[in-house]
């Protein structure tokens, strides 16, 4: 039985349908990345999933129970990373986990949550000094706390170098591969790629696109890009190419194969392919097609958001 059901849900603020009518299942010990451009109703998901907002339609279960019938036994079994906590800046990072462990049954010991995490280092770093990755880190220790079945993880990199990001990313896939189940919203779409098997990518509340991340990565094309030679004309290109300022791109469902026939091509005729790039399709192709398709502004597919105008502890 999946860990997480989704079955028609929707939310509505006011007139604005925030979530319409979406259904998905998150099978447990898997991660599942919920993606989409700012207010496509990612968090508002995951403040129905967890019992912060009551659904208008639908159902939920997570971990068999509903979030709002069930809501101390949900928020028991699960680890809650929403994007704004609220911290008291004057503690430090050591024992605000101290704190949080009083009011968490079975709670692991502090220094290990904050190892997970990778904030050992800032154990006695106050909170209003801590980085803002760091603090997405302290928030995640937290998360962590209670040895959770279930953890959502709302944008939970945004703010980390790359490194820290790799890091957090092997503690999501560590704790899957022990069967915690993942639900994780991104902006950062080779995060998703990294960790996710399964994804749904949501526009205006709705569910666009939705499966496995393999087949849908796999049912797009991928390109072969380079520089086109000044005595070439794209017509006397082997495969069909289009051509922007200088640089000529194929599409091609096996692009290696097609970076192949470029090759020989050319090679044939004594020619280089300056600046030769082949690649599969990535999660990236699929939203830039997607913003085209829905006029997204692509600035906003791809940068990590930080939500303006929405205040509040998202633990209480
Ligand atoms: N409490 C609220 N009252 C009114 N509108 C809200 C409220 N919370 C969210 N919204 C609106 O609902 C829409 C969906 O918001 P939501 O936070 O779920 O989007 P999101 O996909 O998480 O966006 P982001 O990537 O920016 O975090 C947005 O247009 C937002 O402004």
């Amino acid at each position: 039985m999946p860990a997480i059901q989704v079955n028609h849900l929707g939310k509505s603020y006011g007139r604005f349908q925030a979530v319409n009518d979406i259904s998905f299942e998150v099978e447990a010990g898997t991660v599942f990345a919920l993606l989409g451009r700012n207010g496509a109703g990612k968090t508002t998901t995951i403040e129905l999933l967890t019992g912060f907002q009551k659904p208008d339609t639908g159902t939920v279960r997570v971990l068999r129970l509903d979030p709002i019938r069930d809501r101390a036994q949900v928020r028991g079994n699960v680890g809650i990373m929403l994007q704004e906590a609220g911290f008291f800046p004057e503690l430090t990072a050591g024992h605000t986990v101290e704190i949080w462990r009083d009011f968490t049954p079975a709670a692991r010991p502090a220094s290990e949550a904050l190892e997970l995490a990778g904030l050992t280092a800032k154990e006695k770093t106050k909170v209003r000094q801590l980085s803002g990755g760091e603090k997405r880190r302290l928030d995640l220790a937290l998360a962590l706390l209670g040895r959770p079945d279930g953890l959502f993880l709302d944008e939970p990199t945004t703010g980390m170098d790359p490194e820290a990001r790799r890091n957090i990313w092997q503690v999501v896939r560590d704790l899957a591969a022990r069967g915690t189940t993942v639900l994780l919203t991104t902006h950062y779409l080779e995060e998703a790629q990294q960790l996710a098997t399964k994804l749904a990518i949501m526009d205006r509340g709705e569910i666009v696109i939705g499966g496995d991340m393999a087949e849908t990565l796999a049912a797009r094309v991928g390109r072969v890009s380079f520089e086109l030679p000044s005595v070439i004309r794209p017509g006397e290109l082997p495969l069909p190419a289009t051509v922007r300022g200088s640089l000529a791109v194929v599409q091609a469902a096996d692009p290696d194969l097609a970076a192949q026939t470029l090759l020989s091509w050319a090679s044939e005729r004594g020619l280089r392919l300056r600046r030769l790039e082949a690649r599969t399709a990535s999660l990236e192709d699929l939203f830039l097609e997607l913003a085209q398709s829905y006029e997204i502004p692509q600035n906003d597919v791809s940068a990590g958001s930080d939500r303006p105008g929405r205040s509040g502890d998202a633990r209480a």
